[in-house]
Formats: C-alpha cells, structure tokens, sequence
C-alpha cells in the first residue's frame, strides 16, 4: 500500500467536472481513494465548468452523486473532511484568459502547500477539445515541470489512426511521453490485471498456453444498457472505436503477450505493443469474412420493452452506427499461429457479462469409449464483470461403481474473498498521482490498435448496412454466430 503521507502534493484540475464521467466515475473515485487514506496529504480538487455555479451548489451536487454511485456509503465526517478539498471554477475552454485566472488559482494552492505541488490535468471531454486544452496550457505555462506535471487523457484517443498520430504529435509539444496518461478503464479493473498474475504468477499454466494445447480464445463483453444519454458522442463513435479498439483488444493483449522481464511500466507495454503489431491486418476485401456488426432494434430484457436504437435520444432514423461488433483476429506469432481469437460486444444484450474464454484442445485419443463418458474438452473461463472468478472445467469421475465420467469446475471466487475491490477509476486515478504509467496506453500503442480496426473502419464507413439485425435483449446477429460456427467453435 501506497504511504500517503509520501505522495507529494497535487492540484488535480478536472476538465468537464459537469459532465457525466466527473459524477459517477471520477468523484467516487478520488472519495473513495481520500477515506481509504490513499491521497496524498494535500491535495485540492479544481472543478472547470462553463456555468455559473457557487461552491456550495456544486459541492451539494457533488454530495448527491456521491450518495448515487460511491462504492462505499457517505458518513457525515468524511464528507466534511473531503468537501474541503473541492473548487470550482468558471472555466471556458478556448479562451486564454480562463487559463490564467486557473493559474493564479493554482499558484495559491501551491503557495498553502508551501511548494510547488504536482499537477495532473484530468480531460473529462470529448476529444475534439484535447487540441485546443494541450496549446491553452502550452501558452500560459500550467505544466512547465515535467517530473511533477501530468495529463489524463480519456478515451476515444483520436478517431482514427491518422488523427491518433496527428494528436500525439500535438501533445508532444506541450508533454513528455512519460507525462502523458492514455486511459484504458478496463485496465484499471481487478480481474483484467489479475490475467497477468494468473498467467506469470503460476507455473502449471504457462507451458500450456500456446497453440499446442489452445484451440481458440473468446473475449466478450455485454453489455445490457444502450446508449443512456450519450447517444449524440455514440451515433458519431459506434461499438468498433468505442469498445474494440481500446478495451477489446487491451484484453487480448493481456491473454496473448509474452513473459515480461519485469514488471517495469514500458516492458510490459512493448509486450503489448508485440501482440498488437502480431494481429494479422484484415485485408479490405475480406471484411465480411472476419468481421460482424449488428445495430439492436426493439426488444425485451429482464420483462421490459426496449427502444430500437434508431429511436433513442440523438440517434438519425436511418443510422449506419453499429452496436454490436464481433471480429475473429489471428495473431502471426510463433505462439499463435492459426489459434482463432474471437471478440465480441455489444450493447443491449441479453445480460451484461465480460468473460474471457480459454478453450484447450481435446485430447486426441480418449480411453474412456463408452458414450455417456464423451469427453468435454477443457475450458478455463475468466470472468471479468459482474461476476469475477476464474473457473477451470475438467473430467471427474462420476461417483458410483462404473468408470463414468463428468465435467467439473474449480472455481476462485473474487467475492469468497471479503475483500473490498477497488473500482477501475480508482487504482487508475491513484497511479496517475503517483506517476505509475504501466495501466496507461503509449502512443505506439494506441496508433497501432487503430491500425488493427481500420479496414474494418473504412469498410464499414462506405457500405450502409441492414439495421436493425438484432433484437434487444438478443446475443446479437445470426451473422455472429456463422462467424465461429464455420470454424467448427461456438460462442461460449
Ligand atoms: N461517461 C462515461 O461513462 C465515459 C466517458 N468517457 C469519455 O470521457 C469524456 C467525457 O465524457 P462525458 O462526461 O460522458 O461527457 P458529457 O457530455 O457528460 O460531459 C462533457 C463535459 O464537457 C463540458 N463541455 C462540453 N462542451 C463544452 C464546451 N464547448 N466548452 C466547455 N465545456 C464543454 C461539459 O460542460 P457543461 O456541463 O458546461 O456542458 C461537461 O462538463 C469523453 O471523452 C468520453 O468519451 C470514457 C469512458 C466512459
Ligand atoms: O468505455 C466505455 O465503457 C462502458 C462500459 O464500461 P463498463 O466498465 O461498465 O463495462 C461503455 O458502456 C461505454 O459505451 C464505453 O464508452
């Protein structure tokens, strides 16, 4: 654990602490870090915002969220012992004047610290405002220390490859490499980081993980809600650069990367950046062959009815937005080679569910001949959410006096353990204080994750698609099925 008392003092400056991600990701994260005892001793919250609000009326707001989304309930005592550190200030985003008075504000705070304090510049919005933050901070001096300045920058990065490179050209005049924080949320989750102590922590699994022993690998992640709110920023990004080119292919990244030789934050992002560069680029022409896409139309989930897409809040009538992707990658890599990697998510599913499945080769020659002891391949599932356990399915005897056999699990259970599990927000958030960049994508790596999508981009850009193709409340597309099924595998 992390001594508190060591870290040195921070002015985090939230861009967008208005916005949606501020109140139900971000706060509860900085909330729940602050009475766990994991921020540093002094610290203040800057809150930028365009309206108006008083102190008061902002930290009421802040309260109320707290008591709708904190991973640990409000007492009175700490919120009265948080709220102190909370600021907000009127802050319009392309004019320069609004940057100095930050400025002024900040040297105050620094000069209560009695030092310069850190500063960690967290973007909370959308990206198209990135450029014009980067250069306002770049004219007014705010990050002139490279060793104590940082940025946090949210996710999608870029639109495109083009537009990814084009942005961190641009960061880079203002920040180091090693200032710059690329958010991955699904990195910061508890059971995507324990894929790498379950692959390097343990010897019994390794000499197996190879495309001698594994048949296929599945990653999916469900999602049961749709758009929410957010169907202006989703109508323009669509399930491929809002979910596969970032958090899909982070987890495939974790499944299929080589041994790193420690656990120094740019080994293991090389390691990455050796899978992304392995996954064999999808030719323009055989699109259709390896991708899917799927946009839901009306449904049910859990009893009730539910919107097509074309009719939520936002959305054009005739949307060519995709909400469902499912993609088979293969990796050209000697550990890899012909091992399908299926990916696939979707919003609107039948249940939320992220879940990793390791699929092992069946045995090529069984003993056991008689038909009721047919055999089940092994199978290792990594659940990531809601459920977080890891289970190993193998053949048991069946207890009685014939020699049958039956599938079992063995089964780690997160939640057996009673320990409380941070939220994703929350051990990303305190790495960027404490300047742990392992968590947080590199420009190569980020580049090259577009480079991994965009046939499939361009394609689906210049071909209208037939929407709506499933049902809310559905697994997806028939299309996703066919997918897996030609290949002699099923979604699991
Ligand atoms: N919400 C989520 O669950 C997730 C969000 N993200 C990313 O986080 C970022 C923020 O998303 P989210 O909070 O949902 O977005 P919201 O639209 O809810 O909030 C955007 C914020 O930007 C401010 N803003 C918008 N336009 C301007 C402008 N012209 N000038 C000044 N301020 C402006 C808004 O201020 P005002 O209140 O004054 O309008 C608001 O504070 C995005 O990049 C998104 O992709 C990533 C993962 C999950
Ligand atoms: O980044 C995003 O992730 C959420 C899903 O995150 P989870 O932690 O709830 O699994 C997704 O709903 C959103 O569209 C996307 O922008």
């Amino acid at each position: 654990m992390t001594d508190n008392s060591i870290l040195n003092a921070t002015n985090i400056v939230i861009f967008g602490a208005t916005g949606d991600l501020a109140k139900r990701k971000l706060f509860p994260a900085f909330y729940n870090l602050f009475i766990d005892g994991r921020m540093p001793a002094n610290f203040n919250i800057i809150a930028l915002g365009r309206s108006d609000h008083d102190h008061d009326y902002f930290k009421n707001y802040i309260k109320t969220n707290l008591e709708a989304f904190s991973r640990k309930n409000i007492t009175s005592d700490e919120w009265q012992a948080f709220q102190p550190h909370i600021f907000y200030l009127q802050h319009q985003l392309d004019d320069e004047d609004s940057y100095r008075k930050l400025n002024e504000k900040l040297q105050e705070f620094d000069t209560d610290f009695g030092m310069r304090g850190n500063r960690l510049f967290y973007l909370s919005i959308g990206p198209n405002f990135v450029s014009t933050i980067s250069n306002h901070i770049k004219n007014t001096s705010l990050a002139s220390e490279a060793d104590k300045d940082r940025i946090v920058i949210e996710k999608p990065f870029g639109y495109n490859k083009q537009t990814a490179v084009e942005l961190n050209q641009l960061l880079s005049q203002t920040f180091e490499e090693k200032q710059i924080y690329r958010i991955d949320h699904y990195l910061g989750k508890e059971t995507v980081q324990n894929i790498l102590a379950f692959r390097f922590g343990n010897s019994i699994f390794e000499p197996l993980w190879n495309n001698r022993h594994i048949e296929s690998v599945q990653i999916t992640v469900a999602e049961e809600v749709g758009v929410e709110t957010r169907g202006g920023f989703y109508e323009q990004t669509g399930a491929l650069r809002d979910m596969v080119q970032n958090h899909l292919l982070q987890i495939l990244c974790m499944v299929a990367m080589e041994a790193p030789a420690s656990l120094e934050s740019d080994e293991i992002r090389d390691r990455k950046v050796d899978v992304l560069k392995a996954i064999r680029r999808i030719p323009a022409t055989r699109v259709d062959h390896y991708a899917v896409r799927g946009q839901y139309g009306e449904g049910i989930i859990n009893g009730e009815k539910q919107k097509a897409y074309r009719q939520e809040e936002g959305i054009a009538p005739d949307s060519n937005t995709e909400t469902f992707v499912a993609v088979k990658f293969y990796l050209d890599n000697e550990r890899w080679q012909n091992v399908p990697f299926y990916v696939r998510t979707g919003k609107k599913m039948k249940e939320k569910h992220s879940y990793i499945t390791v699929q092992f080769r069946p045995l090529p020659h069984s003993t056991f001949s008689d038909s009721s002891s047919l055999l089940s391949a092994n199978r290792l599932i990594i659940n990531i959410q809601p459920s977080m356990d890891i289970r190993l399915q193998f053949m048991t005897k069946k207890q009685g006096l014939s020699m049958l056999l039956k599938p079992v699990e063995m089964v780690f259970d997160y939640f057996a353990c009673k320990e409380d599990t941070p939220e994703a927000y929350e051990t990303l958030l305190l790495d960027a204080i404490i300047g742990d960049l392992t968590l947080f994508m590199r420009s190569d790596q980020v580049e090259e994750a577009w480079d991994v999508v965009t046939t499939i981009q361009e394609d689906w850009e210049n071909k209208k698609a037939s929407f709506p193709n499933y049902k809310a409340g559905s697994w997806g597309p028939e299309e996703s099925f066919t997918l897996v099924e030609r290949q002699g595998h099923g979604w699991v």
